[in-house]
């Protein structure tokens, strides 16, 4: 009997269970009657392969897509009634993600053999999450991620061959080094290397390198004693101890300072940390990911940063490509984003028009996915119609052309929309947005105000 569970899925008529138990007895089979069974079931057990039995009227594919992408990384093989697969919405589920189909009636020694060569398969990526959410995980300060926390929405050769690395890095347990562009989805697949890996039931703890004072992040990283500082009146655990039995992300690591580059290599090198104002060192078992939108290696050529750490940290690296060099997933991403905000924000949306879809075909997305979350999420808001336009994303033609209004109108409407993109593709942050136009916070500020647009609310700077 082969013990590594498969998880059945009745879709329908839940006497598929019974009919495929007969026809697979050896296998340990994991039934569930529908997708909320399933989800509880795989939180209980996960399984690196599922079995979707469709019944002769197969419906509620929203539904199940979106089950599918939370469990991207299991490897699903559907058995369907042929007519069924004559229809386009359920030959596109197949295509999008099943790694395998068959038909009713079953033949138990093809469908045996397909299940071994899918187990196999699954196996060399790294199998599944190790339990997130299980009964007895560790909790640690961010709490275990989900799957859905981690699915990465695409189907073009890129990301799938991402995937595929992601699978393989996640079973070692040296550092791992994500490189991208800003946006690009380093935080995204840095949770995914996570929960692929053995540690998915602990703790991942997220530190922007960037974002801290220099000042505050030795202590922030390592912690201190009581008394080691002017107001150190407790103790405090540190980032790196509250990721024990998990994954620390340092995301932009180019930005750490010197001395505390310093810090780091000695953790990484004794997997040990001394807190501000201890005596002695104690062990931590933290799985180091890094991640940085700029060429490390040019940074330890200026000698901003150190060539130990550098290799230290570049055993395991995953190159995250721009969205520039993935349209194909362009298409697949926005409808995501839409459905995720749809229900929240625009019930009477139904979708984007065929112009809106060749525009976002055709930009260049310098922002990368956060900038399509933008202007999805401001395209909901801005939408008049049922669909949303390529003018409501931003992207109409001649939006920023000259179109023979007065000198000053023109120049007015140009500094508006440079305004408006750096916005978008700065996800709403005023200091890189600043950074971007060429002008300090303050002229921002009040460039902003002078064409009225409302600034972006705390909440959503990052
Ligand atoms: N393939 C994808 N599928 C679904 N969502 C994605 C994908 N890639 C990125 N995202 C989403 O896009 C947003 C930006 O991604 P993320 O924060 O991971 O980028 P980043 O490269 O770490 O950015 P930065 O360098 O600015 O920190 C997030 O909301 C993330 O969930």
């Amino acid at each position: 009997m082969n013990a590594t569970p498969i998880l059945c899925l009745a879709l329908g008529q839940h006497g598929v269970l019974d009919t495929a138990a007969a026809a697979l007895s050896g296998w340990t089979l994991c039934p569930a009657k529908g997708l909320a069974e399933a989800r509880r079931a795989l939180r209980m057990r996960p399984a690196p392969v599922g079995l979707l039995l469709f019944d002769d009227h197969p419906h509620g594919e929203d539904a199940l897509d979106a089950f599918l992408r939370e469990h991207w990384y299991m490897l699903w093989i559907a058995v369907f009634h042929p007519p069924a697969l004559l229809l386009p919405v359920w030959r596109r589920l197949v295509q999008e993600h099943c790694w395998d189909f068959h038909t009713w009636p079953l033949d138990a020694a093809r469908l045996s053999y397909a299940l071994g060569h899918a187990q196999g398969m699954a196996s060399l990526r790294g199998g599944p999450p190790g339990g997130a959410g299980a009964p007895g995980s560790p909790e640690g300060a961010e709490g275990p991620l989900s799957a859905p926390d981690a699915a990465l929405t695409g189907h073009s050769a890129a990301i799938v061959r991402l995937r595929n690395q992601i699978g393989k890095v996640a079973g070692a347990s040296a550092p791992v080094l994500i490189w991208g562009e800003s946006g690009s989805g380093k935080e995204l697949v840095a949770k995914a290397v996570h929960l692929c890996s053995p540690r998915a039931a602990g703790p991942f703890v997220p530190v922007n390198c960037g974002a801290m004072p220099a000042s505050l992040i030795q202590s922030e990283l390592f912690g201190y004693e009581r008394g080691a500082f002017t107001g150190a009146a407790r103790e405090k655990r540190g980032l790196i101890e509250s990721a024990e039995g998990g994954s620390l992300f340092l995301d932009e690591i180019g930005d750490l300072p010197m001395e505390l580059q310093a810090n780091l290599l000695r953790f990484l090198q004794e997997k040990t940390i001394c807190r501000v104002g201890a005596t002695r060192s104690m062990e931590v078992d933290v799985r180091v990911i890094a991640a940085s939108h700029v060429q490390l290696q040019q940074a330890v050529q200026r000698g901003a940063f150190r060539e130990d750490l550098y290799y230290r940290l570049n055993v395991l690296a995953l190159d995250v490509p721009p969205l520039r060099e993935r349209r194909d997933d362009v298409a697949a991403l926005a409808e995501h984003f839409f459905r995720l905000y749809a229900a929240e924000r625009a019930p009477r949306l139904r979708g984007f028009s065929a112009r809106a879809m060749q525009m976002l075909r055709e930009h260049d997305w310098p922002g990368n996915v956060r900038e399509l979350i933008n202007r999805v999420r401001r395209a909901m808001v801005m939408a008049e119609g049922r669909l949303i336009s390529a003018q409501d994303l931003g992207l109409a033609d001649g939006v920023t052309g000259p179109d023979g209004a007065p000198l000053g109108d023109a120049r007015s409407r140009a500094e508006r929309d440079a305004i408006d993109a750096s916005l978008l593709r700065a996800g709403s942050n005023m200091t890189v947005a600043a950074r971007a136009l060429g002008v300090s916070r303050m002229t921002l500020y009040r460039l902003l105000a002078k064409h009225g647009i409302p600034p972006p609310s705390r909440a959503s700077q990052p």
